[in-house]
């Protein structure tokens, strides 16, 4: 798993420089065959050190490393409903959790279509509501979601996001910040919205 190791490490402080996510918030798995690969508890994804991510089974049991992020359940529920995902990425960044902490969100789609890539990308992004970070219950709302979905918003805290290899779970982050960057500098004047296929 050393590639994996390596690679969570380079996509943590990738992320962080770019302020993706601040401080120690965020966390990042990737799923090799039964075993999950997990950012440490309490750690920054600026700082990962690649022997210490912690190593669980597909239950979350630790089986190795340092103690695992306190949302293990967000990424065993996410693996759980989406057998062919490979990567979940969950982070901060600030204009996804800014609308996540708007009023009258659509819980079934809380972010607009806006441009083509938001539609190749992220998809359609039910809204979880608010529960306290490491509530066992977040994860398992969370799995339900992503049996419909690889992009997830949980109120007034983050994103999160699965793919089938971390490189395509942090561009779909990535894309999910520009479209709440866009609407949030759109406002309220009226907006055109790229259409999904059927
Ligand atoms: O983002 C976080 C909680 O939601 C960070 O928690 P961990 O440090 O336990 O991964
Ligand atoms: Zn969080």
């Amino acid at each position: 798993m050393a590639a994996e190791r390596t690679a969570i490490v380079r996509h943590g402080a990738s992320l962080f420089d770019r302020r993706l996510t601040a401080g120690r918030t965020g966390n990042i798995s990737v799923r090799v065959g039964d075993r999950i690969l997990i950012t440490p508890t309490g750690t920054s994804l600026g700082g990962l050190i690649p022997d210490e991510l912690a190593l669980l089974d597909l239950n979350g049991e630790h089986l190795d490393g340092s103690k695992p992020s306190k949302e293990w359940p967000i990424h065993v529920e996410t693996y759980r409903a989406r057998p062919d995902s490979h990567a979940v990425v969950h982070l901060h960044s600030s204009h996804a959790a800014a609308v996540s902490c708007l009023a009258g969100l659509d819980v079934a789609d809380c972010l607009p279509p806006l441009t083509a890539y938001h539609v190749m990308r992220v998809g359609r992004v039910p809204l979880v509501p608010y529960m306290p970070p490491g509530d066992p219950a977040l994860g398992e709302e969370v799995g339900r979601a992503m049996s419909a979905a690889h992009s997830v918003l949980l109120a007034n805290h983050g994103s999160v996001l699965a793919g089938k290899t971390l490189a395509e779970a942090v561009d779909a982050a990535e894309e999910l910040e520009e479209t709440a960057r866009i609407l949030l500098l759109v406002g309220d004047r009226p907006v055109s919205m790229v259409t999904y296929n059927p």
